[in-house]
Protein backbone atom coordinates (compact mmCIF):
# COMPACT_ATOMS: atom_id res chain seq x y z
CA UNK A 1 0.00 0.00 0.00
CA UNK A 2 1.68 3.69 -0.56
CA UNK A 3 2.01 5.60 1.83
CA UNK A 4 -1.04 8.04 3.30
CA UNK A 5 -2.36 9.69 6.50
CA UNK A 6 -6.11 10.35 7.24
CA UNK A 7 -7.28 13.54 8.33
CA UNK A 8 -10.96 13.32 10.08
CA UNK A 9 -13.14 16.43 10.26
CA UNK A 10 -13.14 19.20 7.88
CA UNK A 11 -13.31 21.97 10.56
CA UNK A 12 -10.81 24.58 11.09
CA UNK A 13 -8.63 22.16 12.79
CA UNK A 14 -8.90 19.63 9.86
CA UNK A 15 -8.40 22.19 7.47
CA UNK A 16 -5.27 23.62 9.28
CA UNK A 17 -3.61 19.92 10.11
CA UNK A 18 -4.45 18.72 6.36
CA UNK A 19 -2.47 21.98 5.19
CA UNK A 20 0.30 21.75 7.64
CA UNK A 21 0.81 17.68 6.50
CA UNK A 22 0.91 18.63 2.76
CA UNK A 23 3.77 21.43 3.65
CA UNK A 24 5.98 18.98 5.38
CA UNK A 25 4.92 15.51 3.67
CA UNK A 26 6.50 14.65 -0.22
CA UNK A 27 3.70 14.50 -3.15
CA UNK A 28 4.03 10.33 -2.83
CA UNK A 29 2.13 10.74 0.61
CA UNK A 30 -1.40 10.99 0.25
CA UNK A 31 -3.26 13.20 2.43
CA UNK A 32 -7.05 12.33 2.54
CA UNK A 33 -9.32 14.53 4.67
CA UNK A 34 -12.67 12.96 5.57
CA UNK A 35 -15.91 14.96 6.44
CA UNK A 36 -19.51 14.25 7.51
CA UNK A 37 -21.37 17.20 6.27
CA UNK A 38 -21.49 18.98 2.51
CA UNK A 39 -19.20 21.82 3.50
CA UNK A 40 -16.10 22.44 5.07
CA UNK A 41 -15.21 24.72 7.75
CA UNK A 42 -17.19 23.45 10.61
CA UNK A 43 -18.48 26.29 13.45
CA UNK A 44 -16.36 28.93 11.22
CA UNK A 45 -19.37 30.37 8.92
CA UNK A 46 -20.20 33.76 7.54
CA UNK A 47 -23.44 34.26 5.40
CA UNK A 48 -24.07 36.94 3.15
CA UNK A 49 -27.09 38.27 3.86
CA UNK A 50 -29.22 40.71 0.79
CA UNK A 51 -31.79 43.16 2.97
CA UNK A 52 -33.21 46.44 2.74
CA UNK A 53 -31.53 47.26 -0.62
CA UNK A 54 -27.96 46.43 0.69
CA UNK A 55 -26.03 43.02 0.83
CA UNK A 56 -23.52 42.61 3.81
CA UNK A 57 -22.04 39.72 6.05
CA UNK A 58 -22.98 37.95 9.10
CA UNK A 59 -20.79 35.70 11.41
CA UNK A 60 -22.68 32.05 12.81
CA UNK A 61 -19.23 31.38 14.87
CA UNK A 62 -16.18 33.03 15.92
CA UNK A 63 -15.66 36.65 14.03
CA UNK A 64 -12.56 37.69 15.19
CA UNK A 65 -9.05 36.93 15.77
CA UNK A 66 -6.88 38.27 18.43
CA UNK A 67 -3.70 39.82 17.83
CA UNK A 68 -0.30 39.64 20.59
CA UNK A 69 2.35 37.98 20.66
CA UNK A 70 1.09 34.55 21.88
CA UNK A 71 1.99 31.45 19.77
CA UNK A 72 -1.39 30.92 19.43
CA UNK A 73 -2.22 34.08 18.21
CA UNK A 74 1.15 34.12 16.11
CA UNK A 75 0.51 30.63 14.46
CA UNK A 76 -2.78 32.11 12.52
CA UNK A 77 -1.01 35.26 11.54
CA UNK A 78 2.06 33.30 9.97
CA UNK A 79 -1.19 30.61 8.37
CA UNK A 80 -2.73 33.92 7.12
CA UNK A 81 0.67 34.94 5.17
CA UNK A 82 1.11 31.50 3.84
CA UNK A 83 -1.93 31.74 2.21
CA UNK A 84 -1.22 34.76 0.51
CA UNK A 85 -4.44 36.39 2.75
CA UNK A 86 -2.54 39.69 3.86
CA UNK A 87 -4.56 41.91 1.58
CA UNK A 88 -8.08 40.28 2.77
CA UNK A 89 -6.99 41.21 6.69
CA UNK A 90 -9.40 43.83 8.25
CA UNK A 91 -8.26 45.14 11.78
CA UNK A 92 -9.76 47.18 14.75
CA UNK A 93 -7.12 49.16 15.92
CA UNK A 94 -5.79 49.10 19.41
CA UNK A 95 -7.29 52.75 19.80
CA UNK A 96 -11.29 51.98 18.61
CA UNK A 97 -13.85 51.92 21.00
CA UNK A 98 -14.18 48.24 19.92
CA UNK A 99 -10.84 47.18 21.14
CA UNK A 100 -10.81 49.58 24.45
CA UNK A 101 -14.55 49.03 25.52
CA UNK A 102 -16.33 45.98 26.83
CA UNK A 103 -19.30 46.07 28.76
CA UNK A 104 -21.51 43.90 31.61
CA UNK A 105 -25.35 44.27 31.92
CA UNK A 106 -25.56 45.15 35.48
CA UNK A 107 -28.43 46.52 37.06
CA UNK A 108 -30.37 47.32 33.67
CA UNK A 109 -27.33 49.33 32.67
CA UNK A 110 -24.15 48.55 30.67
CA UNK A 111 -21.12 49.31 32.79
CA UNK A 112 -17.73 49.70 30.82
CA UNK A 113 -15.04 46.89 31.55
CA UNK A 114 -11.75 48.87 33.54
CA UNK A 115 -9.06 48.97 30.90
CA UNK A 116 -5.95 49.92 33.30
CA UNK A 117 -5.42 51.55 36.68
CA UNK A 118 -7.02 54.93 35.33
CA UNK A 119 -10.55 53.50 35.25
CA UNK A 120 -10.02 52.71 39.05
CA UNK A 121 -9.27 55.76 39.71
CA UNK A 122 -11.79 57.67 37.86
CA UNK A 123 -14.28 55.64 39.62
CA UNK A 124 -15.80 51.55 39.10
CA UNK A 125 -19.04 51.16 37.73
CA UNK A 126 -21.44 49.01 39.91
CA UNK A 127 -20.36 45.41 38.45
CA UNK A 128 -16.74 45.97 39.12
CA UNK A 129 -16.86 47.47 42.73
CA UNK A 130 -16.91 44.06 44.23
CA UNK A 131 -13.44 43.63 42.25
CA UNK A 132 -11.30 45.68 45.04
CA UNK A 133 -13.09 44.34 47.52
CA UNK A 134 -12.35 40.95 46.14
CA UNK A 135 -8.63 41.16 46.08
CA UNK A 136 -8.32 42.52 49.46
CA UNK A 137 -10.14 39.21 50.40
CA UNK A 138 -8.19 37.34 48.71
CA UNK A 139 -5.11 39.34 50.69
CA UNK A 140 -6.40 39.08 54.03
CA UNK A 141 -8.20 35.32 54.17
CA UNK A 142 -6.02 32.99 55.14
CA UNK A 143 -5.40 29.72 53.10
CA UNK A 144 -8.41 27.54 52.57
CA UNK A 145 -7.76 25.28 49.65
CA UNK A 146 -10.03 22.15 49.78
CA UNK A 147 -8.10 19.63 51.20
CA UNK A 148 -7.98 16.46 48.76
CA UNK A 149 -9.75 18.44 45.53
CA UNK A 150 -8.14 17.47 42.60
CA UNK A 151 -10.26 20.54 40.89
CA UNK A 152 -12.95 22.75 41.62
CA UNK A 153 -15.85 24.92 40.06
CA UNK A 154 -15.10 27.76 38.31
CA UNK A 155 -17.83 29.31 40.72
CA UNK A 156 -16.41 27.58 44.05
CA UNK A 157 -13.12 28.68 43.89
CA UNK A 158 -13.76 32.28 42.81
CA UNK A 159 -16.14 32.55 45.61
CA UNK A 160 -14.19 30.91 48.04
CA UNK A 161 -10.95 33.76 47.36
CA UNK A 162 -12.63 36.70 45.82
CA UNK A 163 -16.15 36.53 47.34
CA UNK A 164 -19.44 35.55 45.26
CA UNK A 165 -20.26 38.61 43.34
CA UNK A 166 -17.00 38.30 41.45
CA UNK A 167 -18.33 35.43 39.96
CA UNK A 168 -22.15 36.72 39.90
CA UNK A 169 -21.04 39.93 38.01
CA UNK A 170 -17.39 39.43 36.19
CA UNK A 171 -16.30 35.31 36.26
CA UNK A 172 -19.58 33.96 35.31
CA UNK A 173 -19.99 36.72 32.66
CA UNK A 174 -16.38 36.28 30.72
CA UNK A 175 -17.04 32.56 30.72
CA UNK A 176 -20.44 33.05 28.72
CA UNK A 177 -18.23 35.27 26.32
CA UNK A 178 -15.87 31.78 25.88
CA UNK A 179 -17.51 29.51 26.79
CA UNK A 180 -21.21 29.33 26.59
CA UNK A 181 -21.11 27.98 29.71
CA UNK A 182 -21.44 28.25 33.82
CA UNK A 183 -19.05 29.01 35.97
CA UNK A 184 -20.77 26.70 38.55
CA UNK A 185 -20.18 23.67 36.01
CA UNK A 186 -16.64 25.02 34.20
CA UNK A 187 -13.34 23.46 36.14
CA UNK A 188 -11.12 26.25 37.65
CA UNK A 189 -7.95 23.87 37.53
CA UNK A 190 -8.34 23.37 33.71
CA UNK A 191 -9.44 27.00 32.91
CA UNK A 192 -7.83 29.22 35.73
CA UNK A 193 -4.64 26.53 36.15
CA UNK A 194 -2.07 29.40 36.86
CA UNK A 195 -4.63 30.70 39.74
CA UNK A 196 -5.22 27.27 40.49
CA UNK A 197 -2.01 26.58 41.21
CA UNK A 198 -1.18 29.56 42.99
CA UNK A 199 -3.89 28.58 45.65
CA UNK A 200 -2.64 25.38 45.77
CA UNK A 201 1.31 26.87 46.40
CA UNK A 202 1.03 29.94 47.61
CA UNK A 203 1.00 30.15 51.85
CA UNK A 204 -1.88 32.96 51.83
CA UNK A 205 -3.79 33.59 49.04
CA UNK A 206 -4.10 33.24 45.06
CA UNK A 207 -2.52 36.60 44.50
CA UNK A 208 0.38 36.05 46.33
CA UNK A 209 1.02 32.39 45.20
CA UNK A 210 1.22 33.61 41.69
CA UNK A 211 4.63 35.20 42.06
CA UNK A 212 5.79 31.24 43.02
CA UNK A 213 3.56 30.20 39.75
CA UNK A 214 5.78 32.67 37.51
CA UNK A 215 8.81 30.80 38.85
CA UNK A 216 7.63 27.52 38.55
CA UNK A 217 6.31 28.48 34.96
CA UNK A 218 9.26 30.04 33.97
CA UNK A 219 11.37 27.33 34.83
CA UNK A 220 9.16 24.82 32.69
CA UNK A 221 8.94 27.39 29.48
CA UNK A 222 13.00 27.08 29.49
CA UNK A 223 12.80 23.53 28.26
CA UNK A 224 11.16 24.97 25.42
CA UNK A 225 13.48 27.72 24.34
CA UNK A 226 15.18 26.09 21.14
CA UNK A 227 11.37 26.13 19.91
CA UNK A 228 10.55 29.13 20.94
CA UNK A 229 13.91 30.80 19.83
CA UNK A 230 12.75 29.22 16.21
CA UNK A 231 9.49 30.28 16.38
CA UNK A 232 10.24 33.90 16.97
CA UNK A 233 13.19 33.54 14.24
CA UNK A 234 10.34 32.25 11.39
CA UNK A 235 8.01 35.43 12.88
CA UNK A 236 10.91 38.41 12.61
CA UNK A 237 11.84 36.98 9.06
CA UNK A 238 8.19 37.49 7.94
CA UNK A 239 8.33 40.72 9.11
CA UNK A 240 11.01 41.96 7.39
CA UNK A 241 9.24 40.53 4.06
CA UNK A 242 6.04 42.16 4.46
CA UNK A 243 6.63 45.00 7.23
CA UNK A 244 3.25 46.77 6.47
CA UNK A 245 1.22 44.01 7.07
CA UNK A 246 2.77 43.28 10.54
CA UNK A 247 3.33 46.64 11.28
CA UNK A 248 -1.16 46.77 10.59
CA UNK A 249 -1.28 43.84 13.13
CA UNK A 250 1.00 45.58 15.85
CA UNK A 251 -1.60 48.57 15.79
CA UNK A 252 -4.62 46.36 16.46
CA UNK A 253 -6.78 44.31 18.57
CA UNK A 254 -7.87 42.00 16.46
CA UNK A 255 -9.02 41.08 12.54
CA UNK A 256 -10.97 39.27 10.18
CA UNK A 257 -10.74 39.66 6.68
CA UNK A 258 -13.18 41.35 4.26
CA UNK A 259 -15.54 38.37 3.34
CA UNK A 260 -15.65 37.37 6.85
CA UNK A 261 -13.54 34.26 9.04
CA UNK A 262 -14.88 31.77 6.70
CA UNK A 263 -12.63 33.78 4.15
CA UNK A 264 -9.93 31.63 5.83
CA UNK A 265 -11.09 28.22 6.22
CA UNK A 266 -12.07 28.71 2.22
CA UNK A 267 -9.08 29.85 1.26
CA UNK A 268 -7.35 26.78 3.18
CA UNK A 269 -9.79 24.26 1.46
CA UNK A 270 -9.05 25.96 -2.19
CA UNK A 271 -4.79 25.86 -1.63
CA UNK A 272 -5.62 22.03 -0.44
CA UNK A 273 -7.78 21.36 -3.21
CA UNK A 274 -4.22 22.31 -5.65
CA UNK A 275 -2.25 19.22 -4.36
CA UNK A 276 -2.09 16.77 -6.31
CA UNK A 277 -1.42 14.87 -3.04
CA UNK A 278 -4.67 15.79 -1.29
CA UNK A 279 -8.24 14.25 -1.41
CA UNK A 280 -11.38 16.25 0.21
CA UNK A 281 -13.89 13.44 0.74
CA UNK A 282 -16.78 15.97 1.70
CA UNK A 283 -20.27 14.93 2.28
CA UNK A 284 -19.39 11.24 4.03
CA UNK A 285 -18.58 10.41 7.92
CA UNK A 286 -16.74 7.64 9.60
CA UNK A 287 -18.91 4.86 10.67
CA UNK A 288 -15.66 2.51 12.03
CA UNK A 289 -12.30 3.43 12.29
CA UNK A 290 -10.42 -0.26 12.62
CA UNK A 291 -6.90 -1.59 12.36
CA UNK A 292 -6.57 -3.76 9.34
CA UNK A 293 -4.74 -7.20 8.70
CA UNK A 294 -1.75 -5.55 7.30
CA UNK A 295 -1.73 -3.53 10.50
CA UNK A 296 -2.69 -0.07 8.53
CA UNK A 297 -5.83 1.96 9.67
CA UNK A 298 -9.03 1.57 8.43
CA UNK A 299 -11.99 4.28 8.01
CA UNK A 300 -14.91 2.61 7.10
CA UNK A 301 -17.18 5.82 5.60
CA UNK A 302 -21.26 5.32 4.84
CA UNK A 303 -20.99 4.89 1.36
CA UNK A 304 -19.08 1.50 2.51
CA UNK A 305 -16.10 2.58 1.35
CA UNK A 306 -13.09 1.81 3.16
CA UNK A 307 -9.93 5.11 3.70
CA UNK A 308 -6.43 3.18 4.66
CA UNK A 309 -3.54 4.79 6.08
CA UNK A 310 -0.77 4.62 8.13
CA UNK A 311 -2.29 7.34 10.62
CA UNK A 312 -5.46 9.00 10.97
CA UNK A 313 -5.61 12.41 12.38
CA UNK A 314 -8.97 12.35 14.50
CA UNK A 315 -10.55 16.31 14.70
CA UNK A 316 -13.93 15.16 15.23
CA UNK A 317 -15.85 16.58 18.56
CA UNK A 318 -15.69 13.95 21.21
CA UNK A 319 -19.17 13.07 20.79
CA UNK A 320 -18.65 12.38 17.36
CA UNK A 321 -16.07 10.09 18.13
CA UNK A 322 -17.57 8.20 20.14
CA UNK A 323 -19.35 5.01 18.47
CA UNK A 324 -16.40 5.16 15.74
CA UNK A 325 -14.52 1.96 17.40
CA UNK A 326 -15.93 -1.58 17.94
CA UNK A 327 -14.55 -2.68 21.08
CA UNK A 328 -14.15 0.64 22.60
CA UNK A 329 -13.95 0.60 26.08
CA UNK A 330 -14.93 3.38 28.43
CA UNK A 331 -13.50 6.67 28.13
CA UNK A 332 -15.11 9.64 30.78
CA UNK A 333 -13.83 12.52 28.40
CA UNK A 334 -15.71 11.04 25.69
CA UNK A 335 -18.86 10.39 27.59
CA UNK A 336 -18.88 13.23 30.50
CA UNK A 337 -17.57 15.67 28.37
CA UNK A 338 -21.07 18.03 27.67
CA UNK A 339 -21.37 20.94 24.43
CA UNK A 340 -22.80 24.04 24.70
CA UNK A 341 -26.14 24.83 22.65
CA UNK A 342 -25.95 29.03 21.53
CA UNK A 343 -28.10 30.58 19.20
CA UNK A 344 -27.05 33.08 17.19
CA UNK A 345 -29.42 35.86 16.10
CA UNK A 346 -27.77 38.27 14.00
CA UNK A 347 -29.68 41.58 13.29
CA UNK A 348 -29.31 44.26 10.93
CA UNK A 349 -30.68 47.48 11.25
CA UNK A 350 -31.09 50.37 8.29
CA UNK A 351 -29.17 53.01 10.37
CA UNK A 352 -26.02 53.43 11.62
CA UNK A 353 -24.49 54.63 15.65
CA UNK A 354 -27.81 53.05 17.34
CA UNK A 355 -26.05 51.53 20.06
CA UNK A 356 -26.35 53.84 23.01
CA UNK A 357 -22.65 53.48 23.81
CA UNK A 358 -19.69 52.19 20.84
CA UNK A 359 -17.31 48.80 21.81
CA UNK A 360 -17.10 45.30 21.30
CA UNK A 361 -20.41 44.49 23.45
CA UNK A 362 -21.58 43.53 25.96
CA UNK A 363 -21.59 40.04 28.37
CA UNK A 364 -24.50 39.28 30.93
CA UNK A 365 -23.04 37.97 34.17
CA UNK A 366 -25.12 35.40 36.29
CA UNK A 367 -26.23 38.36 38.58
CA UNK A 368 -28.52 39.88 35.60
CA UNK A 369 -29.75 36.51 34.21
CA UNK A 370 -33.32 37.20 35.64
CA UNK A 371 -33.34 40.38 33.84
CA UNK A 372 -32.13 38.42 30.09
CA UNK A 373 -32.48 35.59 27.99
CA UNK A 374 -29.50 36.30 26.57
CA UNK A 375 -25.67 35.43 26.94
CA UNK A 376 -24.33 38.79 25.36
CA UNK A 377 -24.54 40.89 22.30
CA UNK A 378 -21.90 41.41 20.26
CA UNK A 379 -22.05 44.93 18.22
CA UNK A 380 -20.08 44.08 14.82
CA UNK A 381 -20.50 46.94 13.13
CA UNK A 382 -18.35 48.51 15.63
CA UNK A 383 -15.35 46.20 15.88
CA UNK A 384 -15.40 45.54 12.11
CA UNK A 385 -17.39 48.78 10.05
CA UNK A 386 -15.83 47.20 6.47
CA UNK A 387 -17.75 44.63 6.61
CA UNK A 388 -21.01 46.85 6.27
CA UNK A 389 -20.03 47.57 2.62
CA UNK A 390 -20.28 50.82 2.51
CA UNK A 391 -23.86 50.96 3.60
CA UNK A 392 -26.02 53.00 6.22
CA UNK A 393 -26.55 50.19 8.79
CA UNK A 394 -25.57 48.28 12.39
CA UNK A 395 -24.72 44.61 12.77
CA UNK A 396 -25.60 43.79 15.96
CA UNK A 397 -25.22 39.75 16.98
CA UNK A 398 -27.59 38.54 19.94
CA UNK A 399 -26.01 34.85 21.86
CA UNK A 400 -28.66 32.98 23.21
CA UNK A 401 -28.82 29.77 25.35
CA UNK A 402 -25.72 28.12 26.64
CA UNK A 403 -26.59 26.66 29.94
CA UNK A 404 -29.77 27.84 29.98
CA UNK A 405 -31.14 26.83 26.63
CA UNK A 406 -33.63 24.05 27.56
CA UNK A 407 -35.04 26.61 30.07
CA UNK A 408 -35.79 29.19 27.80
CA UNK A 409 -36.17 27.83 24.81
CA UNK A 410 -36.85 24.17 24.89
CA UNK A 411 -34.54 21.45 22.87
CA UNK A 412 -32.03 23.36 20.58
CA UNK A 413 -32.68 20.37 17.87
CA UNK A 414 -36.49 21.91 17.36
CA UNK A 415 -37.00 24.93 19.07
CA UNK A 416 -38.77 27.76 16.09
CA UNK A 417 -36.44 30.07 14.58
CA UNK A 418 -39.02 32.90 15.50
CA UNK A 419 -38.49 32.76 19.07
CA UNK A 420 -35.36 33.09 19.17
CA UNK A 421 -35.37 35.98 16.79
CA UNK A 422 -38.39 37.46 18.83
CA UNK A 423 -36.34 37.22 22.01
CA UNK A 424 -32.99 38.81 20.72
CA UNK A 425 -35.22 41.67 19.03
CA UNK A 426 -36.72 42.03 23.25
CA UNK A 427 -32.72 42.09 24.10
CA UNK A 428 -31.67 45.12 22.36
CA UNK A 429 -35.12 46.98 23.39
CA UNK A 430 -34.79 46.56 27.12
CA UNK A 431 -30.85 46.38 27.31
CA UNK A 432 -30.19 49.28 24.67
CA UNK A 433 -33.41 50.71 23.57
CA UNK A 434 -33.38 49.71 20.23
CA UNK A 435 -37.26 49.43 18.64
CA UNK A 436 -36.66 50.48 15.22
CA UNK A 437 -37.59 47.71 13.08
CA UNK A 438 -34.60 45.73 11.63
CA UNK A 439 -34.16 45.14 7.89
CA UNK A 440 -33.12 41.16 8.98
CA UNK A 441 -32.70 39.20 11.81
CA UNK A 442 -31.64 35.79 11.00
CA UNK A 443 -31.38 32.83 13.79
CA UNK A 444 -28.98 29.74 13.31
CA UNK A 445 -28.72 27.16 16.49
CA UNK A 446 -25.35 26.35 16.94
CA UNK A 447 -25.94 22.56 18.64
CA UNK A 448 -23.23 21.18 20.63
CA UNK A 449 -21.06 24.10 19.02
CA UNK A 450 -18.64 24.60 22.46
CA UNK A 451 -17.04 21.63 24.69
CA UNK A 452 -17.52 22.62 28.14
CA UNK A 453 -14.35 21.98 30.09
CA UNK A 454 -16.23 20.85 33.16
CA UNK A 455 -14.72 19.71 37.03
CA UNK A 456 -12.46 17.11 36.55
CA UNK A 457 -11.31 17.85 33.08
CA UNK A 458 -7.53 17.20 33.50
CA UNK A 459 -8.34 13.99 35.00
CA UNK A 460 -10.27 12.70 32.04
CA UNK A 461 -7.96 13.99 29.17
CA UNK A 462 -4.96 12.18 31.26
CA UNK A 463 -7.21 9.05 30.78
CA UNK A 464 -7.93 10.31 27.14
CA UNK A 465 -4.42 10.41 26.19
CA UNK A 466 -3.80 6.94 27.51
CA UNK A 467 -7.03 5.60 25.58
CA UNK A 468 -5.97 7.28 22.51
CA UNK A 469 -2.54 5.18 22.58
CA UNK A 470 -4.49 2.34 23.27
CA UNK A 471 -6.53 2.94 19.97
CA UNK A 472 -5.34 1.61 16.25
CA UNK A 473 -1.99 -0.07 18.04
CA UNK A 474 -0.76 3.98 18.05
CA UNK A 475 -1.79 4.89 15.01
CA UNK A 476 -4.36 7.64 16.07
CA UNK A 477 -3.77 11.31 16.75
CA UNK A 478 -6.37 13.50 18.59
CA UNK A 479 -6.31 17.53 17.87
CA UNK A 480 -9.37 20.03 18.44
CA UNK A 481 -10.91 22.49 20.59
CA UNK A 482 -12.05 19.58 23.46
CA UNK A 483 -8.30 19.70 24.04
CA UNK A 484 -6.15 22.43 24.98
CA UNK A 485 -8.58 25.79 24.13
CA UNK A 486 -11.75 26.20 22.08
CA UNK A 487 -10.00 29.12 20.03
CA UNK A 488 -9.56 29.43 16.61
CA UNK A 489 -5.87 29.89 17.16
CA UNK A 490 -5.74 27.02 19.94
CA UNK A 491 -6.79 24.60 16.98
CA UNK A 492 -4.50 26.08 15.23
CA UNK A 493 -0.97 25.89 16.80
CA UNK A 494 -2.07 22.51 18.03
CA UNK A 495 -2.46 21.15 14.96
CA UNK A 496 0.78 22.60 13.90
CA UNK A 497 2.48 21.40 16.51
CA UNK A 498 1.38 18.09 15.89
CA UNK A 499 1.99 17.92 12.49
CA UNK A 500 5.77 19.53 12.84
CA UNK A 501 6.76 18.83 16.01
CA UNK A 502 5.14 15.44 17.41
CA UNK A 503 4.51 12.85 14.60
CA UNK A 504 7.51 11.50 12.90
CA UNK A 505 6.60 11.59 9.30
CA UNK A 506 8.92 10.16 7.49
CA UNK A 507 8.54 6.62 9.08
CA UNK A 508 4.84 6.51 8.57
CA UNK A 509 5.02 2.74 8.59
CA UNK A 510 5.73 2.47 12.40
CA UNK A 511 2.87 3.20 14.77
CA UNK A 512 3.95 6.66 15.84
CA UNK A 513 2.38 6.44 19.45
CA UNK A 514 1.27 9.91 19.90
CA UNK A 515 -1.94 10.87 21.08
CA UNK A 516 -1.31 14.84 20.32
CA UNK A 517 -2.37 15.55 24.09
CA UNK A 518 1.53 15.42 25.41
CA UNK A 519 2.28 18.48 25.33
CA UNK A 520 -1.03 20.00 26.81
CA UNK A 521 -1.28 17.38 29.75
CA UNK A 522 2.20 18.37 30.53
CA UNK A 523 0.73 22.13 30.85
CA UNK A 524 -1.09 20.81 33.90
CA UNK A 525 1.95 19.06 35.95
C1 LIG B 1 -20.91 31.50 18.80
C2 LIG B 1 -20.59 31.95 19.98
C3 LIG B 1 -19.30 31.77 20.67
C4 LIG B 1 -19.14 32.01 22.04
N1 LIG B 1 -17.86 31.78 22.37
C5 LIG B 1 -17.17 31.38 21.29
C6 LIG B 1 -18.06 31.36 20.19
C7 LIG B 1 -17.69 30.95 18.81
C8 LIG B 1 -15.75 31.03 21.30
C9 LIG B 1 -14.91 32.11 21.89
N2 LIG B 1 -15.20 33.42 22.00
C10 LIG B 1 -14.15 34.07 22.58
C11 LIG B 1 -13.15 33.13 22.86
C12 LIG B 1 -11.83 33.44 23.55
C13 LIG B 1 -10.68 33.54 22.66
C14 LIG B 1 -10.59 34.80 21.88
O1 LIG B 1 -10.45 34.70 20.68
O2 LIG B 1 -10.62 35.87 22.48
C15 LIG B 1 -13.62 31.90 22.42
C16 LIG B 1 -12.91 30.57 22.47
C17 LIG B 1 -14.02 35.51 22.86
C18 LIG B 1 -15.26 36.26 23.02
N3 LIG B 1 -16.38 36.17 22.24
C19 LIG B 1 -17.30 37.07 22.66
C20 LIG B 1 -16.76 37.75 23.76
C21 LIG B 1 -17.41 38.84 24.51
C22 LIG B 1 -15.49 37.22 24.01
C23 LIG B 1 -14.58 37.59 25.18
C24 LIG B 1 -13.27 38.10 24.84
C25 LIG B 1 -13.23 39.49 24.39
O3 LIG B 1 -13.61 40.35 25.19
O4 LIG B 1 -12.77 39.72 23.27
C26 LIG B 1 -18.67 37.18 22.08
C27 LIG B 1 -19.51 36.06 22.58
N4 LIG B 1 -19.26 34.78 22.32
C28 LIG B 1 -20.16 33.98 22.96
C29 LIG B 1 -21.06 34.79 23.65
C30 LIG B 1 -22.21 34.30 24.46
C31 LIG B 1 -20.67 36.10 23.41
C32 LIG B 1 -21.36 37.28 23.94
C33 LIG B 1 -21.21 38.49 23.61
C34 LIG B 1 -20.15 32.51 22.94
Amino acid sequence: MSQAITVLGGGITGLSTAWYLAQRLPQTVNIRLVEGSLRLGGWVRTDSRQAGGVSFIVEKGPRTLRTGNSREALAVLELVDDLDMRSDVIVAPKTSAAARNRFIYYQGELNCMPAGLGSVLTGLPPAVRCLPRGIWHDLTTKKNTLEGASDESIHSFVSRRFGQQVDDNLASAVMHGIYAADTKDLSTRALLYPFWLADQMGKSGVLRGLRQVAKHSRARNARFAVRDAEEKYSVSKRRMQNPEFWASIDDASMYSFREGMQMLTDRLASRLANYSNVELIIGQSARTARLGVDGNVELELENGKVVQSQHLINTLPLHQIHGLFDNESSNALLEETPYANVAVVNVAYPKKDITPVDGFGYLVPRASAKSSKALGVVFDSCSLPEQDNGADISRLTVMLGGSRFYELFGKPDSVAKDSLEQAALETLSDHLGIRMTPIDVDATVGQKCIPSYTVGYVDRLKAMHEWVQRQLGGRMSVVGAAYGGPAVPQCVVHSRDLVNRHLILDSLDKPQNVSGLEEIIDCFE
